[in-house]
């Protein structure tokens, strides 16, 4: 991880699987294409937590995404527990409380990216969710307060990246899941993008999960990803 101009850097692949077993494999079918993995909750709680120590032992970036939101303190100490696992990003949702609570509890060299609005979301669901503002303003409002308590970064769809981009500047990261290659099926995404309008819209680093961890060739999917992001 050297080269911040490597185009590998920016893709994350999320290791949505069921246990530590199937990760490591697709870890080495990867190989080198790709050098950041995101942990989150289906394979945190099903023992990957260990597996985060070992790769970053193993010079890969991890990305625990355990979408921490909770009373200030609980988020606090949490944060504090997790800095220790050699994980470079964590994710807290964007909530006022939660992004103070979670700089306080930050250790050195872990990133914390807050959540604006999940990209499973569109404006109904923001409705029914009991929020007035469409998904757009709700990302808006969330990344100026991400930007003024000091978070590093913020994860919103690819959609939302250009306006968040002005509104945070350059000096936060902006990550974006929701991204689909071109004809690969959306599922339970909403707001989706594909790689290259992403990096066109002007993100750090996209998510990308089941394009890859369902693929028949896992490598070769990332590796396309990554020319797109070149
Ligand atoms: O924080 C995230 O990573 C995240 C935020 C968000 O708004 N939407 C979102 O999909 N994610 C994560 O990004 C990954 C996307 O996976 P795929 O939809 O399979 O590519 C999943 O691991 C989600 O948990």
């Amino acid at each position: 991880m050297t080269d911040p101009a490597d185009p590998r850097h920016r893709l994350i692949v999320a290791l949505d699987l069921p246990g530590v077993p199937e990760a490591e494999a697709l870890i080495d079918r990867i190989g080198d294409a790709a050098t950041v993995y995101k942990i989150g909750y289906q394979l945190g709680y099903a023992g990957g937590l260990a597996l985060a120590e070992r790769l970053a032992a193993r010079g890969l970036k991890v990305f625990l995404d355990l979408k921490l939101h909770d009373i200030g303190n609980t988020v606090e100490e949490g944060v504090r527990a997790a800095s220790g696992s050699g994980a470079t990003f964590l994710t807290v949702h964007a909530y006022p409380q939660t992004m103070r609570a979670a700089l306080r509890g930050r250790g050195a060299g872990l990133k914390i990216l807050a959540v604006t609005v999940l990209t499973s979301y569109d404006d109904a669901d923001a409705a029914e969710a009991g929020y007035a503002l469409p998904v757009a303003e709700l990302v808006a409002r969330r990344a100026a307060q991400a930007a003024e308590i000091g978070l590093d970064g913020l994860v919103c769809s690819a959609a939302e990246a250009a306006s968040v981009r002005r509104i945070v500047g350059p000096g936060r990261l902006i990550v974006t899941p929701g991204i689909r290659p071109a004809g690969a099926e959306a599922g339970d995404q909403k707001r989706v993008m594909t790689p290259a309008a992403a990096r066109t819209a002007g993100i750090d680093h996209v998510v990308v999960g089941r394009p890859i961890t369902g693929a028949a060739d896992p490598r070769a999917v990332a590796q396309a990803i990554v020319a797109d992001l070149a």
